[in-house]
């Protein structure tokens, strides 16, 4: 005789005769008046008290049936509705489809299609050829937003980056480009001085270090406009300075581009997981947000929303499921996740290594941030999961 597992002191040990019937260490309660307790008080008998002591061997009474007899009388049988596939797609609370992602892309001015190390399966893809093929692939499985990020060349940067308002700059370029081949191919490019600055800031900085904010902002109103000239159907205010959203949709309304979007990285924390865009020992603090704050985050989207800003985006996308999810439930505007390269890379590495099952964590992922709130997605993997979900559905 042998006792069965630890059960709490106010109830005698029950003995049973060890039989062939060892582990696994039981989720049933065997005791039926407990059941009844249990019921009672509305708590689930089928929880068990936990096996402490791991050198304790579990024992059955004469069998198997004899634990689970008679049948636990629960009230609620979570499982019964996912018992089968059909019911389990039945019940699935959210979905994901290749239109609600958004294809980021690199792009530069040579021909050939850079690999990008810190990416693997990513390239800066060159002008014409490298960009088309992608953009058609993307097509191909329903992806027909994308989201344009140029490599300017160091030689055009300058401390005020007027490049960026270059109506025939590489952004301008490359929505006219597309747009002449895709003229229903939805463009997002992004307004942001940094990727046009020679100090890599996504502001004018001062001689004594400071980001002029209101001064930045009157470049950003050009940028915008420039890229709403070049075709461009959403911009999207990136940086994170004050007042932006509404001086941006001010000088759209102006130059007669009431119809284009403004997508505000409402919530962009200084996040580490794309600290390969940042030159080193920059930091983004003074307008970027600290990662520990909510309602800071919060703040921050509801003056992008009082400036008229139509989508907003929370940056980085996984760490930030509580913030999408605040959002989603503080506004009714679309909410919009931005996964970035880190988040990318770490999948893909571990992948790689053979650690994780890449396509089913990236999936994963992304139902994750779609249940979180997230109406749209801007992924690495756009076509990746697009070309999954296609053939799912084949
Ligand atoms: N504006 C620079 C830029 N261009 C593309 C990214 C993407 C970030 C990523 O995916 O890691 C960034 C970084 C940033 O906005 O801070």
């Amino acid at each position: 005789m042998l006792s069965v597992f630890g059960s709490p002191s106010n109830i005698p040990a029950m003995k049973f005769e060890q039989k062939s019937y060892v582990g696994p260490k039981l989720r049933i309660n065997p005791f039926p008046s407990t059941q009844v307790a249990c019921q009672l008080q509305k708590i689930d008998p089928a929880i068990i008290w936990p096996v402490h002591d791991p050198e304790v061997t579990i024992v059955s009474p004469k069998s198997v049936e004899h634990v689970i007899d008679p049948p636990l009388l629960l009230s609620r049988r979570a499982r019964r509705n996912r018992k089968s596939p059909t019911q389990r797609a039945a019940f699935q609370e959210t979905n994901i489809s290749p239109a609600n992602l958004i294809y980021p892309l690199f792009v530069h001015e040579g021909e050939v299609d850079i690999p990008i190390r810190a990416m693997p399966g990513r390239y800066m893809l060159g002008w014409r050829h490298g960009l088309l093929e992608e953009v058609a692939r993307a097509r191909d499985v329903g992806v027909n937003s994308i989201k344009l990020y140029p490599k300017v060349p160091d030689s055009l940067k300058s401390p005020t980056g007027e490049e960026a308002f270059n109506d025939n700059g590489l952004v301008p370029r490359t929505v006219r480009l597309l747009k002449d081949r895709y003229p229903d191919l939805v463009i997002y490019t992004d307004v942001n001085f940094d990727e046009y600055s020679s100090s890599g800031h996504g502001g004018i900085v001062s001689e004594n270090g400071v980001i002029l904010n209101d001064e930045t902002i009157h470049q950003l109103r050009k940028q915008a406009v420039s890229q709403a000239r070049a075709g461009a159907d959403v911009v999207c205010t990136s940086e994170m300075l004050d007042g932006r959203v509404g001086a941006v949709r001010a000088a759209l309304d102006v130059e007669n581009f009431q119809h284009v979007s403004i997508m505000s990285y409402s919530v962009k924390y200084t996040s580490s997981l794309y600290g390969r865009f940042r030159k080193v020992g920059m930091d983004k603090k003074t307008y970027q947000i600290n990662p520990a704050n909510s309602r800071e985050a919060l703040m921050e989207a509801r003056e992008d929303e009082n400036e008229g800003a139509d989508i907003l985006v929370v940056k980085p996308a996984l760490p930030s499921l509580d913030i999408i999810r605040l959002l989603k439930d503080q506004t009714l505007l679309p909410i919009g996740a931005c996964q970035v390269s880190g988040e990318y890379s770490m999948i893909k590495a571990a992948g790689l290594l053979n650690m994780i099952d890449e396509e089913k964590v990236m999936m994963e992922s992304l139902i994750c941030l779609r249940r979180a709130g997230a109406d749209l997605i801007l992924t690495y993997f756009a076509l990746q999961a697009a070309t999954i979900l296609c053939g799912e559905n084949k």
